[in-house]
């Protein structure tokens, strides 16, 4: 700021005492050598301008020589200013956004008496120069002089932090600022981050590193200036998160083992939809193109340069369709309108020539991958002679092979196909005898009492090593429902020995000594040479090829070249169901999920310790219309804990008018338990099921209206299963996930790595809308307290 330096001709009569003014913007004052400070009467520069008295530069007259008494009384006068000054001093805020501020009388006095070079200060008081000259000899002058080098140092030092702060400021709202640029190129738009306290460690991390070394420096000599240790300890470099690994290209792929027809998917948008008598059935060996199949385009008598074309077009059996209609199923969807035509135009025993393409399938969940397998299956099965195990479902759990079973039960009804399933819920020798119609005669093409066998692959893996003549020879589908997880699951390395046991041995084996054939068994045709019961050594007999279909299905399906490779695919299609807002973009590595679009999807981020109350408002408040939902939570332990809180919590909360049912759901439940509480759920006697993901694949509530994270879920895959639970079948639903502060950046990444974070809504609850709820809240909690205090 620019100063006024103001010297005087003629100084004016000095009086007994200084006065300070309390206005003192100009305090006038000078001293040439002489010892004191000034003590005539102030006079502003300004008036001193108007009444005509002569200014001229540097030039201030000698103050007289004064009394001892008069010194002694300046010395008193001086040391009291400054106990007050240090009084002050000691009681102004040493941190925050008012800066403490110096008395300016008394800054412009000390500067008059002391500073030989005197500056402005901050506030642009003006000060008289004194000419390079020092104040004097005597005492006073002495004392002035140490006083002011100290004020001096002081002043350094609070200059430096002010500076330094100022820095620290600036340099934070640079880091804001590129952390919202950045998060503005990731799609975060919108989004908070800056409160997630994750976010801080990388803030302090992330100096540039001429302010830090200056800082580091300035920090040093304050904390030598006071004698203070500097106790913050280092920034820490914030820990990477991770990232997908970037696609190879398809060379790289294929050299690794993914089948050519894979790095080509087919996108079918979630919507389509074909009415029960539009599908039309092609028989194999038309010369139709595959993309007119896929467009339903089957009306092509003629094409240029082709001539006539008879296209013999079937249709669904009249069994089957009304066995449909009746389960209020009357058109069908994407998934099932894409891949039935390609699945029914094979017979139950292809053609030699026919090319029977394996399947890789991601649609949304809730989109009907279970009747898009089901219905070809028994279509084509029931139009089998004898029983021989035709077709093998394998799923993850339990709860999944009853629900599966249930489909195709319904479908099958009439047909005479026997259905059963393994899952080691029944003993070991149940199963075998529902499996298996003779174990005492060895038989070459092995023994069944089923056409259709559901199978979890720990207890499937049992049966194949364990169970006489259980043979996967005769295979016409292998379906792997939820592929992801199952190729994740090794079970004894359950892929590959299924995989051998479908394939006849290579090369072929002999009879067994003193084996005997016998006329009922019957070895598939694929097998008669591996097992040693033809010769086609001749060029014109060529081999003849395995039957089996593999079908995968997931709605979170990985193209992982190295777990694709160990299926061992033929011909492989991919098909991608997804909206038609998606970008069609394959992922050739990782996986590609789907998600339904009548799925509408929100997150709360919220400090850990409302979570609760935010669930509870959720749960409660009219705005939110939350039942019929799934909670879950990270562990069972949790599930259990939560599901006692809220029923505490309903029981006080009287005023809410509004009680809910809310029952566990958890893996530590027998079967029958889970059963009953399904239906119960499913009828409505239970609106909150909380349970942990056990419950999260595949399982079909058609009542979900809301799914609730309260613990957020570890990956994208689970998040997508978790959340795909409501919003089946075409049905609006909402997913809720509660994110607490610091995993916000967690959730937030995983979202944004798979695309997906732009569909989450953010929603804000007011800490006023919570208040409801408090004095119920605390009741409850005291009760849960006292509750698991009783039980340790
Ligand atoms: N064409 C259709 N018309 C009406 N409802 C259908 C149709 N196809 C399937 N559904 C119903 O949609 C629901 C979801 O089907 P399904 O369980 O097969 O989904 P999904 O794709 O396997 O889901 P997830 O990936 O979660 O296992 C079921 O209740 C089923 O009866």
């Amino acid at each position: 700021m620019a100063s006024r330096h103001v010297t005087f001709d003629e100084q004016p009569e000095a009086g007994p005492s200084s006065s300070f003014p309390c206005h003192a913007s100009a305090q006038i004052s000078a001293t040439d050598a002489g010892p004191s400070i000034s003590a005539g009467p102030s006079i502003h520069p300004d008036r001193l301008a108007l009444s005509g008295l002569p200014i001229s530069n540097n030039e201030v007259k000698k103050p007289k020589n004064k009394s001892e008494a008069q010194k002694n009384r300046e010395k008193k006068k001086l040391k009291k200013r400054r106990k007050l000054e240090q009084a002050k001093k000691a009681a102004a805020p040493k941190t925050g956004k008012k800066e403490w501020k110096p008395d300016p009388v008394l800054e412009a006095l000390k500067r008059s008496t002391a500073n030989p070079n005197p500056k402005d200060d901050a506030d642009g008081d003006v000060s008289l120069e004194q000419n390079g000259r020092s104040i004097g000899e005597d005492e006073t002058g002495v004392e002035a002089e140490k006083e002011s080098e100290k004020e001096k140092r002081r002043r350094e030092k609070r200059e430096k932090r002010e500076k330094r702060e100022r820095k620290e400021r600036r340099r934070q709202e640079r880091e804001q600022e590129k952390e919202q640029e950045d998060e503005g190129r990731n799609g975060m738009d919108g989004l908070d981050v800056g409160d997630v306290p994750m976010d801080q460690g990388q803030n302090e991390g992330g100096d540039d590193e001429d302010d830090a070394n200056e800082d580091a420096e300035q920090e040093e000599s304050v904390a030598q200036d006071t004698g203070e240790k500097e106790d913050s300890p280092p920034p820490l470099e914030a820990f990477p998160l991770p990232r997908a690994a970037p696609a190879p290209a398809p060379e790289i792929l294929a050299k690794q083992g993914l089948p050519s027809g894979l790095e080509d998917a087919r996108f079918i948008d979630q919507s389509l939809r074909l009415g029960l008598d539009e599908l039309k059935i092609l028989p194999t060996k038309t010369i139709l193109n595959e993309k007119d199949i896929d467009e339903g385009n089957l009306d092509v008598p003629q094409r240029e340069g082709e001539g006539e074309v008879q296209v013999q077009v079937h249709k669904l059996s009249e069994r089957m369709r009304g066995k449909l209609r009746d389960n209020g199923i009357n058109d069908f969807f994407a998934v099932q309108a894409a891949i039935l035509p390609h699945l029914l135009s094979l017979r139950l025993i292809p053609w030699p020539y026919d090319v029977l393409n394996d399947y890789l399938i991601s649609a949304p969940t809730g989109s009907g991958k279970t009747l898009a397998y089901a219905i070809p299956i028994i279509e084509i099965l029931s139009k089998r002679i004898t029983t021989r195990l035709r077709a093998l479902i394998v799923l993850p759990t339990r709860d999944l092979v009853g629900q599966v079973r249930d489909t195709l039960e319904m479908l099958a009804k009439g047909t005479g196909l026997t259905i059963g399933s393994v899952t080691g819920q029944n003993s070991f020798a149940q199963e075998q005898a529902q499996l298996i119609a003779d174990m005492e005669t060895p038989l070459l093409g092995g023994s069944s009492k089923l056409d259709i066998l559901i199978a979890t692959p720990g207890r499937l893996m049992d049966h194949l090593t364990s169970t006489p003549n259980f043979t996967l020879q005769h295979l016409r589908f292998l379906i792997i429902d939820e592929a992801d997880r199952l190729l994740n699951q090794s079970f004894q390395n359950w892929l590959s020995s299924v995989l051998s046991y479908i394939n006849p041995p290579d090369p072929p084996r002999s009879l067994p000594e003193g084996f005997q054939y016998q006329p009922w068994d019957k070895v598939a045709p694929a097998w008669a040479e591996g097992l040693g019961l033809v010769k086609r050594d001749q060029e014109w007999q060529e081999p003849l090829p395995v039957t089996c279909q593999k079908l995968l299905f997931s709605a979170t399906l990985t193209r992982d070249p190295q777990k694709v490779a160990s299926l061992s695919l033929t011909s492989p299609k991919y098909y991608i169901v997804q909206s038609s807002s998606t970008p069609n973009v394959i992922h050739n590595i990782g996986e590609q999920f789907s998600f339904p679009s009548s799925l509408s999807e929100k997150m709360l981020i919220l400090p850990s310790e409302v979570k609760l109350l935010n669930l509870i408002h959720l749960l409660y408040h009219p705005q939110f219309t939350v039942d019929n939902c799934l909670i879950f939570t990270k562990s069972v332990e949790n599930s259990e804990r939560l599901v006692k809180m809220l029923e505490f919590f309903g029981d006080a909360f009287i005023g809410g008018g509004k009680k809910l049912a809310v029952r566990g759901y958890t893996g530590e439940l027998k079967g029958n338990e889970r059963k009953r509480i399904l239906s119960d759920f499913t009828e409505g006697k239970i609106n909150l099921l909380v349970c942990s993901d056990l419950i999260a694949r595949g399982m079909d509530l058609p009542s979900v209206s809301n799914v609730i994270s309260y613990d957020i879920p570890l990956d994208m895959r689970k998040y997508v299963h978790r959340v795909g639970r409501t919003a089946r079948a075409g049905r609006e639903g909402t997913a809720w996930t509660l994110v607490e502060k610091q995993e916000a950046l967690h959730f937030k990444s995983m979202m944004n790595t798979a695309g997906h974070l732009k569909s989450i809504k953010k929603i804000k609850v007011k800490e006023d809308d919570l208040v409801d709820y408090k004095e119920s809240y605390e009741i409850a909690l005291k009760r849960l307290k006292e509750y698991y205090g009783r039980d340790t």
